[in-house]
């Protein structure tokens, strides 16, 4: 069975059975069993071994290596895009996107390489001050199942672009699309031990994570993981950590001219991908009063009519399912925790099937919600919360320890610019979605939901480290010596 790719060889895993499932038929997707702690190793030592090498090669050399992946990936897109709406029930039109973006990383990343990692060189003095960047080496890479193939390849282009050997763990969630992927890297030709895959769970992530022989590690996933390595990582300051995590990302509506256009744009930040991108909309603030009122029946009435289905459904609906039952019994539990807690349903949230991950679309009203919870529910669950000033609004916004995203829509810009000046978050919007995030700018966020190392087009920054030097072709001696020596 191929499960890992390990210096240069496909091999069955020796962990931990694993299985990836169709989210709505339950039909067994992928099967395999996890890397161990000794095939971690053995993933680890071709990587040190291959990375001297892959680093001295050219830039020109890497590139070209990148630019067959995207090639690869382009000539394979429907096959890549079926299996991300197999693995992860996102529809078709959406997977498609998300191939689209990994195929536009490659020349991003290379234009991202050049401009804030490239070399620079300027005269000092009699010597030339020179400016260089270097691979730190060998560096895994996590991945979460929302985006199994366009968020770890975000940290994989960049990473192998720039000169590192990288071990690729995947979701455990979505190991199919992390193959096809890696079968493109190998298409690709990327020499033997520069890039591994290594399949498993939490284990293999444990054994790979606190592994000795990796200089550092570039993570995607939920704030709950992401602590726990970052508390791993502590003391350790030789090794790079990169962290994006989750958001309880609030969107504000003031009194807009638009309704409708603003119920899109509340539709698109809060229910694209069933909720389960990190800049979906999490809490709605809404002005109190018949203005208010009336934008939330509108919302309520377009998001009961959202379409929800298969992901290889005709014609296609909006949302697919979440990633699995179990996800979808813990946010069906989220709902009836806060409606015990005084929370009304403007829309249930529903699973209609019990043997399948679909939920419609769910609006809660939490204004009346005493100790509201600073959690990120991962799906179609929207929160509304009233407001009776603008400043009141902005602070129910920043009221939360993450930062990801944060938006606002209003016609007034003297209240964006407030609004801006106040919040607090790595992306902020105004009357655009809060979803769908540009490629060509940094994505990262604040407080719990990273440490300071945005992704995305910044993700050059953190897969080299700048060495700077002073050169000159001739030992002279200067024409005044210090006072004191004598020669
Ligand atoms: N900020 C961003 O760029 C961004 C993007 C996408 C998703 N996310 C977040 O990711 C989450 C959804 O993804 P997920 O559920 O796959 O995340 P997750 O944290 O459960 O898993 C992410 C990765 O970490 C591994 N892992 C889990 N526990 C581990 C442990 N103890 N030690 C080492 N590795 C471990 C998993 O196997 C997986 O590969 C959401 O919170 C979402 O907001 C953030
Ligand atoms: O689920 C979280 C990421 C969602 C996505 N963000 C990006 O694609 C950022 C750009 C990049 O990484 O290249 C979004 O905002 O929808």
């Amino acid at each position: 069975m191929s499960t890992h790719y390990i210096a240069g060889q496909w091999q069955p895993g020796l962990g931990e059975s694993l299985q990836s499932l169709d989210p709505v038929s339950q039909a067994v997707l992928w099967q395999g069993q996890g890397a161990t702690a000794a095939q971690v190793d053995a993933a680890v030592a071709a990587a040190r071994g291959a990375f001297s090498l892959w680093a001295a090669h050219s830039l020109d050399g890497r590139i070209a290596v990148l630019e067959r992946f995207a090639a690869c990936l382009k000539s394979r897109a429907d096959e890549v895009a079926r299996a991300i709406g197999e693995e992860t029930g996102k529809p078709l039109w959406e997977a498609a996107t998300e191939v689209t973006s990994m195929v536009n990383k490659v020349a991003i990343s290379i234009q991202s390489y050049r401009e804030r990692t490239g070399e620079k060189s300027g005269p000092l003095g009699d010597a030339t001050a020179v400016l260089r960047h270097k691979p730190h080496g060998v560096v895994a890479v996590f991945g979460p199942y929302n985006f199994p193939g366009h968020l770890p390849n975000g940290h994989i282009v960049p990473a192998l672009l720039a000169g590192n050997c990288v071990l690729f763990k995947p979701s455990e969630l979505t190991p199919k699309v992390a193959e096809l992927t890696v079968q493109c890297w190998i298409e690709a030709g990327l020499p033997e031990g520069v890039l591994s895959l290594l399949q498993g769970g939490r284990e293999t992530g444990v054994a790979l994570a606190g592994h000795p022989g990796i200089d550092g590690l570039f993570f995607t996933g939920s704030s709950r993981t992401g602590n726990l390595l970052h508390a791993q990582f502590a003391g350790r300051p030789d090794k790079i950590l990169a962290l994006e995590m989750g958001g309880n990302n609030p969107l504000i509506v003031d009194q807009v001219a638009d309704v409708d256009a603003a119920v899109y744009t509340i539709v698109q930040s809060a229910f694209i991908s069933a909720g389960q991108r990190c800049t979906c909309a999490r809490r709605l603030l809404v002005p109190q009063g018949e203005w208010g009122d009336a934008l939330l029946a509108r919302l309520v009435q377009v998001a009961g009519q959202i379409k929800v289905g298969r992901f290889d459904e005709q014609p296609a609906p909006f949302m697919g399912s979440v990633i699995s039952l179990q996800a979808a019994a813990q946010l069906m539990q989220a709902q009836q925790d806060l409606l015990a807690g005084d929370a009304t349903a403007l829309l249930a949230m529903t699973q209609p099937q019990a043997d399948a991950a679909l939920l419609t679309p769910g609006i809660l009203d939490v204004t009346a919600v005493g100790e509201r919870p600073d959690e990120e529910f991962f799906g179609p669950l929207l929160q509304v919360i009233r407001y009776d000033s603008f400043e009141s609004a902005i602070a129910e916004a920043n009221a939360t320890a993450y930062g990801l995203a944060a938006g606002l829509l209003s016609d007034s810009r003297a209240r964006f610019e407030q609004f801006w000046l106040h919040s607090r978050a790595g992306i902020v919007n105004w009357n655009k979605q809060l979803t769908g995030a540009a490629s060509t700018a940094p994505f990262g966020g604040i407080g719990a939901s990273g440490n300071h190392r945005a992704s995305a087009y910044y993700a050059a920054d953190y897969c080299a480290y700048p060495v700077a030097g002073l050169e000159s072709e001739n030992l002279t001696l200067p024409a005044t010596l210090t006072p004191g020596v004598t020669l």
